[in-house]
């Protein structure tokens, strides 16, 4: 698709995000769990989101869908039937790497398979850890398909060995169904909604105060709610970092969950010398609140492993704000981006340097001189089929006035469909002079 060209008068407007996808995710699966129904309000209604609701309906989980709203019948934790054919995971690693750990302590057999991204994705970080509570996974060569026997699941005291909150996530719905009290400690703080919603499903998970040693309770009933998904900060991600570069914007993303697990962009943004201001924020359940993001001009930043739970999906739009800023960024110990939807270092400098931005690629991340002027030598971009970076090209295009294409747009509907249309919404305002 041919892309949008520079908006001479910057972005303008207000736009309410689509819902949250890792909230929208746990909410059909604890949903489906709860004795009860579940109501979710504005849940995202994207591909990844969809895998994880067929995948519950084929579980024999009832749910409708009414446009953003969602209702589910939950069947309790025992409830769930034999799907009677494999489940297919989409491009989903998180629908995949959640549904394992639940299945693992349910009484029939199930297999996964997913798309060819998804199977090249590792899924050894699950099933090892879960082997551990007596699991029976069978992985091909570490990745899907995956033959799940459900089996009695044991107690574990268990380190994660990668910081990552769907390892984390497969684990705590496995140790809700064991015979013990469960320990996990982190490696780093990673997104904890599993952890607060089961709470709001009324199970016992509690975090000690280190945020990284998690305590699970064997959890034989939930309770199901009525929730609103908030907006996805990593979806709204891409008009704080396109306001910011584009000159003379100014726009309101309205309700975006700002969970501390997953505002590590707006950490980065304020280090960088961005200007975004939070309004009406709301603590109930997950913190909610407006941003308001005006334009300007960056510093270059250095991040490293600490830095990068919080932001590891928006790291390719931290990339395009480096490009921007008056010196030299180091993005390191990002080596999880390597294992995503495609490898995202890679897509990131190979997209990037068709646009002549001084970028190179580090094992674990990447080093941009963003004072060197952008000079487009192939106006042709890639998505290499995944949505995030289909996303930050287009939102660089923004950034030059040659006109761009872009291969692989609708990789979009993985996590926002609407993406376009936003975008459209907010860089064609009139703005009278
Ligand atoms: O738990 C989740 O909902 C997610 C966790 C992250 O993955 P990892 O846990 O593999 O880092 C993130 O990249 C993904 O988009 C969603
Ligand atoms: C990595 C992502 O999702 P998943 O792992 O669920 O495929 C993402 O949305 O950027």
């Amino acid at each position: 698709m041919q892309l949008a060209a520079r908006p001479v008068a910057g972005l303008h407007g207000e736009l309410t995000v689509p819902g949250d996808k890792s909230i929208s995710h746990r909410g059909i699966i604890l949903g489906a769990i709860s004795e009860g129904d579940t109501v979710l309000h504005h849940f995202l209604t994207a591909a990844d989101c969809l895998s994880t609701l067929t995948a519950f309906q084929q579980l024999g989980v009832p749910i409708e869908r009414d446009g953003t709203t969602v209702m589910i019948h939950g069947v309790g934790l025992h409830g769930l039937k034999y799907p009677g054919k494999p489940l297919d995971m989409g491009n989903s690693g998180t629908t995949t790497r959640l549904i394992m750990g639940l299945l693992a302590g349910q009484r029939f057999e199930t297999t996964l398979f997913g798309d060819a991204s998804l199977s090249n994705r590792p899924m050894r970080r699950v099933s090892e850890p879960l082997a551990k509570m007596g699991a029976d996974i069978c992985v091909t060569e570490g990745h899907l398909p995956a033959r799940i026997r459900g089996h009695h699941l044991h107690a574990v005291n268990y380190q994660l060995q990668v910081a990552s909150a769907q390892v984390k996530s497969a684990l705590i719905l496995a140790a809700i169904q064991a015979d013990q009290p469960s320990t996990l400690i982190e490696k780093l703080p990673t997104r904890n909604h599993t952890e607060k919603m089961l709470n709001a499903f009324g199970a016992d998970i509690q975090t000690e105060s280190d945020k990284l040693t998690i305590h699970v309770a064997p959890q034989p009933a939930l309770k199901g709610v009525e929730l609103t998904v908030p907006g996805d900060m990593s979806s709204a991600a891409f008009f704080l970092v396109a306001a910011t570069l584009v000159p003379h914007s100014k726009v309101t993303l309205k309700n975006v969950g700002i969970n501390e697990t997953r505002t590590g962009l707006l950490k980065i943004l304020k280090r960088m010398g961005g200007n975004v201001v939070e309004r009406h924020r709301q603590d109930r359940g997950e913190p909610t609140a407006d941003l308001v993001v005006t334009s300007a001009a960056l510093k270059p930043i250095e991040i490293g492993e600490a830095d990068i739970p919080a932001v590891i999906d928006e790291l390719p739009l931290v990339a395009l704000l480096a490009a921007k800023a008056n010196g030299i960024s180091r993005i390191t110990g990002a080596g999880e981006l390597r294992v995503k939807e495609t490898d995202r270092i890679a897509a990131v400098v190979r997209e990037f340097s068709k646009l002549g931005i001084a970028i190179r690629e580090l094992p674990d991340g990447f080093m941009i001189d963003g004072r060197q002027p952008w000079q487009v030598n192939k106006p042709k971009l890639d998505s290499h089929g995944d949505h995030r970076i289909g996303m930050t090209l287009a939102i660089a295009s923004l950034l030059v006035d040659e006109p761009l294409q872009l291969d692989g747009a609708e990789s979009v509907n993985i996590s926002y469909p609407e993406f376009f249309d936003d975008l459209a919404s907010v860089t064609s305002v009139e703005i009278d002079s």
